[in-house]
């Protein structure tokens, strides 16, 4: 290692590759040099990274809770062998997840091995649209549970009020910190007035980033948060002007180890998403590549032949030229496919398709961009490709950034969170210059 590099000084723990990828970007832009890695790691590789910032993407957040803590615990061990100061819990800016968890079990795991008696919950994201008002989570100004995401097909989420939501995930207290607090830089006599009641879990109003801006400053002292990538974006500002973090050159040097030596190649979307953004960029790029519908009958019956239909369809293709494969669909046929095949053989089916589709495109098709769309959908796809860690570039909107994989031939990576983006991010990802 550079002795000269300051050493690791925050270690994040996300839920899901998308959202790993959401923080990463953020922390760049803050600037701060970050490296995501895929998977619980090894403290001798994250040594080895040069990096204020590491990330560690999991695929945990629609798991069985005991495996979810489990994998987490044994990511923050390796963040704290590694020298991490600062831990942050990233889960969802919509909060996803079940009555079981995984918010609640996982963020209660962490702050009893880190011995923290107290810590934040702060999912706003407002750049992309997330805020939360007394307590209330809203996308794009509509309340959670009418927002779309009460059709998400693994964790559908129908309450707005956090509050009720963490509690219902754990046994520690919760309670909320509300955007007078925040105007009136009281958060942290408000945090103590709440650990002397015995409010462990503290939800915090955002509705805009001169809010998420005065948190991040009133919240330094906390060694472990958790929240959406929005604060993030304010957290290593206030981390260096309360000169806990040594300041950078500037912001771009957090982006100079971003090479673009993958650029070179084809661009295909594999698309997992069902949400309403994603089903509104897949419409838009349809009919202007060359795209196919994942038949989901026929992959549950035969995922051999299924595989071979959409081998054909990829042979089809011109050379060089971008594709897409998506199952996305409306709530409706997401509804009539669980009801009848369940929801976790669905799921697994073309997840598992995903990855194979993807290890094809990239083995035999000439693809070196991939554009997945979905958190579990990208869990999947990195998993099968063998990524274990990933560069973070320049931003393609807010949340999303071009990558590149750290290997001996890099890939060029957009994983895109389910509902970021405009109708058109497909185009632009495929575009994006090199
Ligand atoms: N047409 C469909 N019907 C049912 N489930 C689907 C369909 N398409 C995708 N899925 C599953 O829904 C889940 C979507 O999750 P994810 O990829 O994380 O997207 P998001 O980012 O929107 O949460 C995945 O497990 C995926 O396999
Ligand atoms: O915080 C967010 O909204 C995202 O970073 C995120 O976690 C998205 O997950 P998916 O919607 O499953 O892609």
């Amino acid at each position: 290692m550079d002795s000269s590099h300051p050493p690791l000084f925050l270690g994040c723990i996300a839920d899901d590759v998308t959202g790993a990828t959401d923080i990463a970007s953020n922390l760049v832009q803050a600037g701060m040099r970050t490296v995501q890695v895929f998977g619980v790691p090894n403290p001798a590789d994250l040594m080895a990274l040069q990096a204020d910032a590491v990330v560690v993407a999991l695929k945990s957040r629609s798991i069985d809770r005991d495996a979810a803590v489990s994998m987490s615990l044994q990511s923050l061990a390796a963040l704290q062998q590694a020298g991490a100061q600062r831990f942050f819990f990233k889960y969802c800016s919509t909060f996803d997840s079940t009555p079981a968890g995984n918010i609640g079990p996982v963020a209660e795991s962490l702050m009893n091995e880190l011995g923290v008696a107290q810590t934040i919950f702060c999912p706003a994201f407002p750049a992309n649209g997330r805020t939360v008002y007394q307590g209330h989570l809203f996308v794009n100004g509509q309340l959670l549970n009418e927002s779309g995401m009460h059709n998400h097909p693994l964790n559908p989420m129908t309450d707005a009020n956090l509050v009720r939501v963490l509690q219902r995930q754990t046994t520690k207290s919760v309670g909320l910190i509300d955007w007078n607090d925040l105007r009136a830089a009281k958060v942290r006599s408000s945090m103590q007035s709440l650990a002397d009641d015995g409010i462990a879990m503290v939800i915090t109003d955002a509705c805009d980033d001169d809010h998420l801006q005065r948190l991040a400053q009133q919240t330094t002292q906390l060694e472990f948060l958790t929240g959406g990538s929005g604060i993030a974006r304010w957290l290593p500002q206030a981390w260096r002007e309360s000169g806990l973090l040594t300041a950078v050159d500037s912001e771009p040097s957090a982006l100079a180890a971003f090479d673009r030596v993958a650029d070179r190649g084809r661009a295909a979307v594999l698309s997992g998403s069902c949400s309403p953004a994603t089903n509104r960029q897949v419409h838009y790029l349809k009919s202007r590549c060359a795209s196919l519908a994942l038949d989901i009958e026929r992959l549950l019956a035969s995922p051999e032949n299924a595989l071979a239909d959409m081998e054909h369809f990829l042979r089809a293709v011109p050379d060089r030229e971008p594709l897409m494969i998506y199952s996305t669909s409306d709530p409706e046929r997401v509804a009539q496919l669980q009801q009848a095949f369940g929801t976790a053989v669905v799921a697994e089916a073309i997840e598992t398709a995903m990855g194979r589709l993807a290890k094809q495109l990239v083995d035999d098709h000439g693809v070196r961009r991939l554009v997945l769309a979905g958190g579990e959908t990208a869990g999947a796809v990195t998993r099968k490709l063998g990524i274990h860690a990933i560069r973070v570039g320049p931003e393609i909107c807010p949340g999303v950034p071009l990558t590149e994989t750290v290997s001996a031939e890099p890939l060029s990576l957009v994983l895109k969170s389910g509902n970021f983006g405009d109708d058109q991010f497909f185009e632009k990802a495929i575009q994006v210059a090199t």
